[in-house]
């Protein structure tokens, strides 16, 4: 029964056994397709521009511009005078480069032209190219997509690019520098290697099985021997029933890494919410009765007039929005109606507004007037709103405040009369600025949290694509430790790995690539 069993298994489980090679993305391969050109700069009037080749034609295309001089050493800056190959006529006095393939971005043969900024030095440049045979223009994303398929970056690393090209504030760039660098990539091989590690055991296990002559030892992997070796039978089959397949079929050592493994992508996982927020921004809503000085505080932080700031009360009803740079995070800050009842319909509806944003709020800044906090809708707004997140559970989701008293310059040297019990609390005025340099750090200690730190934290989770490749990841490890069949462990411990190695563009599909690769801009 039981060789039946192993067989069964052994046949199941031929499949690939190794980890999948990263198939093509359908940029052309190296050295076959066209050369490509683009300027690779900002568009528009500046000092020097950058136009750049990739592709077998790079080095005729620089000797045709440059003639009648030679190819210039490699990797070094030359001063060459680019003329039309057409009409012999000089275009610019430029700095060129040589980088012959593989040792380039792309890892085809490329050069670099720097050349004067002006419109038509970079549009007679860019014509000479065109006209020279073999060469064409580049299309976005094109010269990163040719070094993804030439190994030269991974899938994580490419995202890191495009999320370094569009970061806007420091933290966003820290981030996208460290998935640049591989962070995440790296990580996700590790953790790969972990499973084919744990998936050869089982299917040496499942050869095995078959295998009569098996030697005594043969199983022994890293000072454990396999609980089911036939010559050190620790646990008899037999016992099968009652215990988890995978319990019984990885030595402890690669068991305990399997587990760790599992723990470790839970602990990702739960962080993913802030990697996504460090990328598309972080929900910053200020919320308090009327007249704390909200849009005082909403226009003083994001240095433009957002709101209508006036000493009439419910002067702000919609909620107005302004994405703004927080102590070097990304911050979507929403201003919104002040919370009071009994009013006309146009406030309500602004108040209701208000409360719906309030759900979606990462961090809330809750305001009040630091004058006036003996007063009813002072006490409310603290005994609802502020109560109330106080009382969350802290967990990922779960939303932060930060409590600000608001008009210090109202206030005597001895600071807040008598009034209602306060939590933690800072004190700001926004008509003379004090008490702003404390809110600007209790913000980036907030938003670290609410964001993660990428000088401090593990490599962060920043798409959703991640998020869905270690989910499937952890949700197969699931399957791996409940299956009580040989061969559905090993399947399993294949799909594990495969989320994996998609995650860092192993096997990725077309149609990832193409999402990707949209965000790229010509000459990247
Ligand atoms: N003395 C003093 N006045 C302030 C301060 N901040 C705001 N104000 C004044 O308080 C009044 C209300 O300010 P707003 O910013 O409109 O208050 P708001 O909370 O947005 O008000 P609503 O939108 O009506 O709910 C205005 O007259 C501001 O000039 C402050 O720090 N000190
Ligand atoms: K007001
Ligand atoms: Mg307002």
């Amino acid at each position: 029964m039981w060789r039946g069993l192993w067989t069964l298994a052994a046949q199941a489980a031929r499949g690939p056994r190794r980890l999948c090679t990263r198939r093509s993305s359908g940029a052309p391969a190296p050295g076959s397709g066209a050369t490509i050109f683009a300027l690779s700069s900002g568009q528009g009037r500046c000092g020097i521009a950058v136009i750049r080749t990739s592709g077998p034609a790079s080095g005729h295309a620089l000797r045709i511009l440059t003639a009648p001089r030679d190819l210039p050493l490699a990797r070094h800056a030359s001063l060459r005078l680019l003329s039309d190959p057409r009409s012999g006529e000089p275009l610019d006095r430029a700095l060129v480069l040589w980088f012959p393939g593989p040792q380039s971005f792309t890892g085809e043969d490329c050069v670099e032209f720097h050349v004067h900024g002006g419109p038509a030095v970079v549009s007679g440049v860019l014509q000479a190219l065109g006209s020279v045979p073999g060469l064409r223009p580049a299309e976005a994303g094109e010269f990163t997509r040719r070094a993804f398929a030439n190994g030269k970056l991974n899938l994580t690393e490419v995202e890191g690019l495009a999320d370094l090209i569009h970061a806007e504030t420091e933290a966003q760039r820290r981030q996208a520098l460290r998935q640049l660098d591989g962070e995440l990539g790296h990580l996700c091989r590790g953790w790969a290697e972990t499973l084919t590690k744990a998936l050869a055991h089982v299917e040496a296990y499942i050869d095995f099985g078959e295998d009569d002559n098996l030697e005594e030892g043969v199983l022994e992997q890293g000072g454990s021997t396999w609980w089911w070796g036939r010559k050190t039978p620790h646990i008899s089959p037999q016992r099968l029933p009652s215990l988890s397949l995978s319990a019984c079929l990885l030595s402890p050592t690669a068991d305990i890494k399997v587990r760790a493994l599992e723990v470790a992508l839970g602990a990702h996982l739960r962080d993913a919410r802030r990697g996504q927020r460090l990328r598309s921004g972080a929900h910053v809503v200020v919320t308090g009765p009327p007249n704390a000085g909200k849009s005082s505080l909403v226009n003083l932080l994001s240095r433009k007039p957002v709101s209508i700031v006036s000493p009439e009360p419910g002067t702000t009803r919609d909620v107005l929005e302004t994405p703004v740079d927080l102590a070097g995070f990304p911050v979507l800050l929403s201003d919104t109606a002040g919370l009071r009842e009994g009013v006309g319909p146009v406030e309500q509806e602004g108040v209701r507004r208000a409360r719906e944003r309030l759900e979606q709020a990462d961090l809330i800044l809750a305001m009040l007037d630091a004058s006036d906090l003996a007063s009813p809708s002072s006490c409310n707004f603290l005994a609802t709103v502020v109560a109330s997140v106080g009382a969350q559970s802290p967990s990922d989701s779960s939303q932060r405040l930060l409590l600000v008293l608001n008009k210090s310059d109202l206030l005597s040297p001895e600071g807040p009369g008598p009034g209602p019990d306060l939590p933690p609390h800072l004190l700001l005025s926004c008509l003379t600025g004090e008490g702003l340099d404390g809110l600007l750090e209790a913000l980036r200690k907030e938003l670290a949290a609410v964001c993660g730190d990428p000088s401090t934290d593990p490599p962060l989770l920043t798409r959703a694509r991640h998020q869905h490749h270690l989910q499937g990841c952890l949700d197969a490890l699931g399957h791996y430790k409940q299956s009580k069949d040989l061969a559905l462990a090993a399947e399993a411990l294949r799909v594990a790995r495969g989320h994996l190695t998609r995650l860092t563009g192993g096997g990725g599909t077309e149609e990832i690539l193409d999402i990707i690769f949209r965000d790229f801009c010509v000459g990247k």
